[in-house]
């Protein structure tokens, strides 16, 4: 099952729709337990909870009741609770009520030691950064803290990070994940789910894939397979001053997926030197039939590489454009008026910006839904978080948080084109491919950095690791071939 998650006006509908749980202040309940169990088990995994300290930062909204009711629970275990409250007048009156009687105390300022703190400021009531008063708390915090709902200061449907924002060790949230606990993921922590009662939520805004999927849908041959049969991918990529993508992007196509893998361009020599199983040409039309092609990573801006941009977009089948395809793209976007089968474009923030004709701006998700549709084409913007929309509006845009930041690394994009064409070539549709693609990036670039920077050499040569990881998750049933 994919991961979905939802914006907070989702959330609140789901939270009215459950009446006297909600009105009785039952979920409220719920979520606080939920937070003091995740808390205590912290306390109990580092020593136990009796005598240890714990700050809470209390806003005037009901994130900041969880908060309270939670320090009440966690008071009546042992634990020394003391509360910050940013708006004394307007601290929800039963949870603070609680604290008092279960033994916990409202100080002005946080003691030097604590062994965690509790982000209880505003959740999805929140709008801008974390004001003065909460800012100035936070910036001595040293122990771990746990964010009720969102980390303050994160927007709930956008994931934008205000400056300043909390960032969370662990996120404990409630009923259903919302959008900025993927979209701004390296903030959140680890993020646990409570359930409250809300139920299964319809309309989700935005989607991941989970690693047993992706392994579950890789493609891999079967008995009554050859080398055609499984879709063969065409990469025209590299230049004389760029070979070195050419080289990445077919290494890639090769060890995505199994069958036969075409290089068309000028830096055939080298590819062959590295892939010699690679059937090479010099240009798409001597390259001989295939069902996807990969145009653009090193291939220059040139009237030649917008010669050979033109023929691929022309063929009838799927195309994935990357890198100084989509510069020439955004020049000739009439080049995608006449597509007949689908087309994949690849951007980082600044091919975005030019096919966009502005820039990305922090709201990241409106800004890939908008292009996707208004061009009509699956557009996969890259970046630490990957987010894949397809050109129709019902449907969730798909989100990867690529849980490290070595795939930083040049390069490491022409390895993403060749991954995602192959599968293109499999027959997976854009937004599946892409979002398969992006998943095995990021687990290729963490088993190929363990640890230390790499470059995208080392992450070409992890993918395969990384889909063997992905087709384990999925269980030995599906590995059979
Ligand atoms: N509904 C339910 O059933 C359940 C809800 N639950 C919980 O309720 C939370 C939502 O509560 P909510 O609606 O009261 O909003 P909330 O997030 O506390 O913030 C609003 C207050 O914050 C303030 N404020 C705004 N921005 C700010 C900033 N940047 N920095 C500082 N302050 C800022 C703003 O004040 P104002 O702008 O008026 O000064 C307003 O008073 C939800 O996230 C979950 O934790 C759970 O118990 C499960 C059941
Ligand atoms: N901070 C980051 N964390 C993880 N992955 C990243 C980060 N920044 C970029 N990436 C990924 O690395 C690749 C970079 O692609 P790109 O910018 O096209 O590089 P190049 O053109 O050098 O190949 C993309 O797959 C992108 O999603
Ligand atoms: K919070």
């Amino acid at each position: 099952m994919p991961v979905d998650y939802f914006t907070a006006a989702a959330v609140r509908a789901a939270e009215a729709a459950t009446g006297d749980l909600l009105t009785s202040g039952a979920l409220m309940q719920r979520a606080a337990t939920g937070v003091a169990n995740v808390v205590a088990a912290h306390l109990v995994s580092t020593g136990g909870c009796y005598g240890r300290g714990v700050g809470l930062v209390v806003g005037a909204g009901d994130n900041g009741g969880d908060a309270l009711f939670a320090g009440a629970l966690l008071a009546r275990r042992g634990v020394s609770v003391c509360a910050v409250l940013l708006n004394p007048e307007r601290a929800h009156p039963a949870g603070l009520a609680a604290l008092r009687r279960s033994g916990g105390r409202v100080v002005e300022r946080l003691p030097a030691t604590m062994d965690a703190v509790v982000d209880g400021v505003v959740g999805i009531g929140g709008h801008g950064p974390l004001r003065e008063s909460a800012a100035t708390v936070f910036a001595s915090v040293t122990a771990p803290v746990f964010a009720v709902d969102l980390p303050s200061g994160i927007d709930a449907d956008t994931g934008v990070v205000h400056d300043p924002a909390v960032s969370a060790d662990v996120t404990v949230t409630f009923g259903v994940r919302r959008n900025a606990h993927l979209l701004a993921a390296p903030h959140c922590g680890r993020v646990v789910l409570i359930d409250i009662g809300l139920g299964d939520l319809d309309g989700a805004d935005l989607r991941s894939w989970t690693d047993d999927e992706v392994g579950r849908c890789w493609p891999v041959p079967g008995p009554a397979d050859d080398k055609y049969t499984q879709g063969v991918v065409g990469v025209v990529a590299g230049s004389p001053r760029y070979p070195g993508a050419g080289v990445l992007c077919t290494g890639a196509a090769i060890h995505a997926t199994s069958g036969l893998t075409r290089y068309a361009g000028s830096a055939g020599a080298q590819v062959l030197s590295r892939f010699p199983e690679v059937v090479v040409s010099e240009s798409p039309q001597a390259a001989g039939r295939v069902q996807a092609w990969i145009v653009g990573p090193g291939f220059g801006v040139d009237d030649d590489a917008l010669a050979r941009l033109r023929t691929v977009l022309a063929a009838d089948v799927p195309v994935l454009v990357d890198a100084d395809g989509l510069t020439m793209l955004a020049a000739h976007p009439e080049l995608l008026a006449a597509r007949t089968a689908a087309t994949l474009l690849t951007p980082h923030a600044g091919e975005f910006a030019r096919l966009a004709g502005q820039p990305l701006g922090p709201d990241r998700l409106a800004a890939v839904r908008d292009l996707a549709q208004r061009l009509g084409v699956t557009v996969l913007l890259k970046g630490r978080g990957t987010l894949i929309a397809g050109p129709e509006p019902s449907t969730p845009v798909i989100g990867n948080d690529a849980g490290s930041s070595w795939a930083a690394t040049a390069g490491s994009g022409d390895v993403l084109a060749g991954l995602a064409g192959a599968l293109l070539a499999s027959g997976r549709s854009p937004v599946d491919a892409a979002a398969m693609a992006a998943r095995v990036h990021s687990v290729a670039a963490a088993i190929g950095a363990d640890d230390a920077p790499l470059g995208a050499s080392r992450l070409l040569g992890a993918i395969p690791a990384a889909i063997t990881r992905l087709r384990r998750a999925a269980g030995a049933s599906v590995v059979r071939q």
